[in-house]
């Protein structure tokens, strides 16, 4: 197809959508100061745009609950209503959802899998669907690392990231949940007379399918809890697997039209979750051309094209960066390795390890204060310390170490505050820098490479992004310790001018 006919039936599936929206009994679209346009050349897809200046407060759409495709108002429930047993009150109906299986067995259903067979099934009646022309409007394709080759997965680099694109998991959860189900029931998902119906998918098919509806619900779906506060909104620190929150208490659903308005980390909509309805009201004076916006939470940059598949400037505030305990421990042992055997030094990992809070590693991130009532940002994001739980387990190591080996430094430094707050920060800083070099490029090479230059494909740029934001973090850490080091070391002077140079202190 030429580029032409490609935009008129992208306009034409706009049209579509937007008339069948609002010819749906209790949708309201205002049309006056809204617009559905088209946002591909800023690579944003479809977005919903102010026609002229809006006040704060407006309701600019509604969405009626029974225009929503989930699990209570989709015809599959009614036709193989055993699978949506979920043994729980309510379970499968947004408004009660309280669907928590906790991941179960490997057959047992969620909100997350019901709603993707809910879906495939809906995609499978083509023309029988009442959501057809909502699901023309969804997207075929994807830029989540899910989707991406092993050559554009390396362009992350050392990143965190590349472990929890979770293709395996997805790959799985599709294999046991998804698949087996459609196979029993050919004749609910393909039924006769329909177009699907002279084709039914093969399991690599299916599987394809399954992943394309399962990145849809990731980026598009909402979580329907009654509370008004559902607006999808994924636990930041849950499991890092594809279906983390998934499998999680609150009932998901496609809302068309809502899902439809694109994100930032500043916005001016919100979706308002009534009894009957869900509302987009502003958020505050939106002025004719300024696109509608809604917010997706705090997400790092790397959660952002992890979950949705694309990276904004506001949001790299939320930048983290992983720092392994393995690279702490490192440093420490370079500091101590004199004073501690290797047999000991294993005796102490092992037994820092057995503890409950041990951690693998931590996630270094700056203080920034929420979004306002209107959506706005008002302050910076500042790196102003390393995570509480570094410096507990870097103390219990030490601790361990004592335990074991009974070593000098172990000794010392767990009697003397100050000595253990040095080498706490040198062997972190070291870690830090260590941490960098696992990179294949330096920040400085990477602010090179530049963003939008024309020669990179939106997937690299995406990974420069999220590589190049964990960088950034690593070195304003650096920097903050090198700081408190000064401090600590002018604390020192000024104490030591007073009541003269203490042994202790001069180790550090
Ligand atoms: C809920 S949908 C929003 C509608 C979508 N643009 C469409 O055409 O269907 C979420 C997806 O929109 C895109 N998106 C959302 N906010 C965006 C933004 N600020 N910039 C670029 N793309 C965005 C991402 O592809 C994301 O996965």
């Amino acid at each position: 197809m030429d580029i032409d006919s490609q935009h008129c039936r992208f306009a034409e599936r706009t049209r579509n959508f937007v008339g069948w929206f609002r010819a749906l009994p209790g949708a309201t679209f205002r049309s006056d100061l809204i617009a559905v346009q088209d946002l591909r050349a800023q690579e944003a897809g479809r977005g919903i745009v102010a026609l002229a200046n809006i006040e704060p407060d407006t309701v600019l759409f509604t969405i009626p609950r029974n225009a929503i495709i989930c699990a209570a108002t989709s015809q599959l429930r009614d036709k193989i209503p055993q699978v949506f047993d979920l043994d729980h009150d309510g379970a499968t109906h947004p408004d009660h959802g309280d669907d928590d299986d906790g991941g179960g067995s490997s057959t047992e259903q969620s909100s997350w899998t019901l709603l993707i067979l809910v879906m495939i099934y809906e995609y499978l009646q083509v023309d029988s669907s009442r959501w057809r022309p909502y699901l023309d409007v969804l997207p075929t394709a994807f830029d989540t690392p899910m989707f991406w080759s092993p050559n554009e997965l390396a362009e992350l680099q050392a990143s965190a990231l590349v472990a929890k694109v979770g293709k395996q998991e997805a790959d799985r959860m599709i294999q046991d949940k998804i698949i087996p189900v459609i196979r029993a029931h050919e004749h609910v998902f393909f039924p006769l007379g329909s177009s699907s119906s002279s084709q039914i998918l093969d399991d690599n098919q299916l599987l394809s399918l399954a992943h394309r509806i399962g990145s849809t619900i990731m980026a598009y779906a909402f979580d329907l809890e009654s509370d008004d506060n559902g607006n999808k909104q994924p636990e930041q620190d849950e499991d890092d697997e594809w279906m983390e929150d998934r499998e999680g208490k609150t009932m998901l659903g496609m809302v068309p039209m809502a899902d439809i308005l694109n994100a930032d980390a500043e916005f001016n909509a919100h979706i308002n979750h009534g009894e009957d309805a869900l509302t987009a009201t502003a958020l505050r004076p939106i002025r004719a051309g300024e696109e509608i916006l809604n917010y997706y939470g705090p997400l790092p940059s790397g959660e952002l094209m992890r979950r949705y598949g694309y990276v904004t400037p506001k949001h790299n505030r939320y930048n983290v960066v992983e720092l392994p305990w393995e690279l702490v421990e490192t440093e420490l042992r370079q500091r101590a390795g004199g004073f501690v055997a290797s047999a000991d030094w294993e005796k102490a990992r092992n037994l820092t390890q057995a503890d409950d809070e041990f951690e693998e590693s931590f996630v270094l991130e700056r203080a920034s204060d929420d979004p306002d009532s209107e959506g706005k940002l008002l302050t910076s994001a500042v790196f102003t310390g390393l995570p509480d739980e570094l410096g507990e387990q870097f103390k219990a190591f030490l601790k361990a170490v004592k335990k074991v080996s009974n070593a000098d430094l172990a000794v010392q430094a767990l009697s003397d505050r100050d000595l253990r707050k040095g080498l706490y920060l040198e062997a972190v800083l070291g870690a830090l820098q260590a941490r960098e070099r696992q990179y294949a490029t330096s920040l400085e090479e990477d602010e090179q490479v530049g963003i939008r230059t024309g020669q990179l494909t939106r997937r690299q740029e995406m990974a420069v992004c999220v590589r190049r934001g964990e960088k950034e973090v690593l070195r304003e850490a650096q920097s903050w310790i090198r700081r408190h080091m000064d401090e600590t070391r002018n604390d020192l002077k000024r104490t030591q001018g007073n009541d003269g140079p203490g042994a202790k202190r001069q180790r550090v």
